[in-house]
């Protein structure tokens, strides 16, 4: 499998360097996304996370490389703090819901692979859920206790992060007292020591435990990404992706207990990738903060997912995000722009889709390489238009940089290449954007709010009258049509040069 393009160099967390990107097999790049803990609808921070992995994929796919992504559904083991302290995130939600917790591990798992598909985001290859690794998870948990890099006190049997020589290395810190930040539990050796198996204390009335060498119990969350990562991806694969957050302990953590497993250098991954936040005015977006911002949230106001990917995609992914309703609004608007223009080539080109339509659409999802896809697409076109080719492919081979490959494609848009090429432009960039921009239209886009007192087909009857009533120089039916649609949450934009007309209102 030969790489296409310059050279794909990314940041690697674990040296805090740009590398260039080495597959250990250069036939299939192995790649492990920390995936959620589903115990509540996901926030679109954490969302962010898997713009980030899903682009992170796209990129390798189109640069030439088979890619097997596995992204893990946590949905025991994962505490309310991450260092070590507090109860399981999925028990409090079970008993608030007075529902069992499989009952909220399915209903949030289905909702978070719905934002997922929303969102253009591909199905890894394997989903791997916690719980149908728990045997994986004790065999693992016991060899770590052949070795000696464990000890056993009430609570569970814990990882001694001395037994690895160079504890806390991503997380740029050396096994100090304060790395790890652990909550303090009588009879630990070392602050940063960590429960990889939590035994159920006695009268303690959990959903979920399983029998194990140490007692009844579960796996500690650290535990079961070293696992599951193992058992799919193998001792060493390529890249480990999460947010910043898990940097500190989490990844810290796996990779104590990859070390302790196998051998010092082997970490688990090469590479480790981390996105940063998406913040708003008080911080980190977080669930424990509540009246976080959802998919669903953005939605229901009248903005269509793919304007969040864009959003997304207009920042990078090492960067902090801010997150507002403006800011969502512009992301909107610039999506409705390139939606336009991308219609209107498709009326200019008047070609067959054949032309511009990628081959073996159906194939993208399954982590091929692209090769075929964009040979089909890229093949004939003129030098210029290859020179934006080039131009893009830089952007996306200098760490993911995807706030300078948008600009390629709207100087794609207003250059005078022909409409037939820029359409095959196009369509071989949405390869790696994933901004659905073939399929997009102006209706597709005009989401309407949830609670708009008004379907689309009022909103456009209104719309007439106005204009009508404009014409007529019948001022004060206009102003009532106007006055009309506004009630219903939806503005019109006199003058917009999209020629949209309105939009869903975006306050707060
Ligand atoms: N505000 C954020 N911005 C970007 N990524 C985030 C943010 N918050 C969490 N993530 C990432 O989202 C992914 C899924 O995380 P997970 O479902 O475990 O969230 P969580 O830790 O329960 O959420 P929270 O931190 O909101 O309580 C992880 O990779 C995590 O690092
Ligand atoms: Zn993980």
């Amino acid at each position: 499998m030969t790489q296409t393009g310059a050279p794909l160099t990314l940041f690697n967390s674990l040296t805090r360097s740009i590398e260039a990107f080495q597959p250990i097999d250069p036939k299939m790049v192995r790649l492990y996304s920390c995936g959620p803990t589903v115990y509540s609808t996901a926030h679109l921070g954490n969302l962010r996370a898997y713009v980030f992995t899903d682009t992170l994929r796209r990129v390798l796919n189109w640069k030439g490389h088979a890619t097997t992504h596995v992204i893990n559904i946590t949905d025991v083991g994962h505490l309310t703090s991450d260092a070590d302290a507090g109860d399981d995130k999925m028990e409090i939600a079970a008993q608030k819901a007075g529902t069992t917790i499989w009952d909220v591990a399915a209903r949030y798992t289905q909702l978070f692979k719905g934002d997922l598909k929303a969102l253009g985001i591909l199905d890894p290859a394997i989903w791997s859920v916690a719980t149908d690794h728990i045997q994986d998870m004790i065999a693992f948990a016991q060899s770590l206790e052949d070795r000696g890099a464990t000890y056993e006190l009430d609570g569970g049997l814990y990882f001694d992060v001395t037994k690895v020589p160079d504890y806390g290395r991503l997380a740029g810190q050396q096994a100090g007292p304060e790395v790890g930040r652990i909550e303090v539990v009588e009879g630990k050796r070392h602050p940063a020591d960590f429960a990889i198996w939590r035994k159920s204390a006695s009268g303690e009335n959990r959903q979920m435990e399983w029998l194990s060498p140490w007692g009844p119990g579960a796996p500690g969350w650290h535990l079961e990404c070293s696992v599951m990562s193992l058992k799919y991806l193998g001792e060493q694969f390529d890249i480990h992706t999460g947010g910043i957050d898990h940097r500190e302990i989490h990844h810290c953590n796996e990779i104590a207990q990859n070390q302790a497993y196998n051998d010092t250098a082997k970490t688990g991954a090469n590479i480790w990738m981390h996105n940063n936040f998406l913040v708003d005015r008080t911080g980190k977006m977080s669930k424990s903060k509540g009246g976080v911002a959802t998919l669903g949230a953005l939605v229901a106001r009248g903005v269509h997912p793919l304007a969040y990917r864009l959003l997304c995609l207009g920042a990078h992914y090492r960067s902090e995000l801010e997150f507002s309703l403006d800011a969502v609004a512009a992301a909107l608007t610039r999506l409705k722009r390139l939606v336009m223009a991308v219609g209107a080539l498709k009326l200019e080109a008047a070609l067959d889709e054949a032309a511009w339509r990628p081959v073996h659409e159906a194939s993208f999802g399954k982590g091929a390489p692209l090769d075929w896809q964009r040979r089909s697409l890229e093949e004939g076109l003129s030098s210029d238009a290859l020179t934006f080719v080039a131009r893009f492919d830089e952007a996306l081979a200098g760490d993911l940089m995807t706030p300078q490959a948008l600009p390629v494609l709207d100087a794609v848009l207003t250059s005078s290449l022909a409409a037939s090429e820029k359409l095959r432009l196009v369509a071989t960039f949405d390869l790696a954007l994933g901004l659905g921009l073939l399929d997009l239209d102006r209706r597709s886009l005009s989401v309407r709010p949830h609670d708009a007192a008004v379907t689309d087909v009022e909103v456009e009857a209104l719309l007439d009258q106005r204009q009508q009533a404009r014409a007529a120089k019948d001022f004060g039916s206009a102003d009532a049509a106007r006055d009309a649609l506004k009630q219903a949450g939806v503005e019109i934009m006199d003058g917009d040069p999209l020629r949209w007309e309105w939009r869903a209102l975006l306050a707060d």
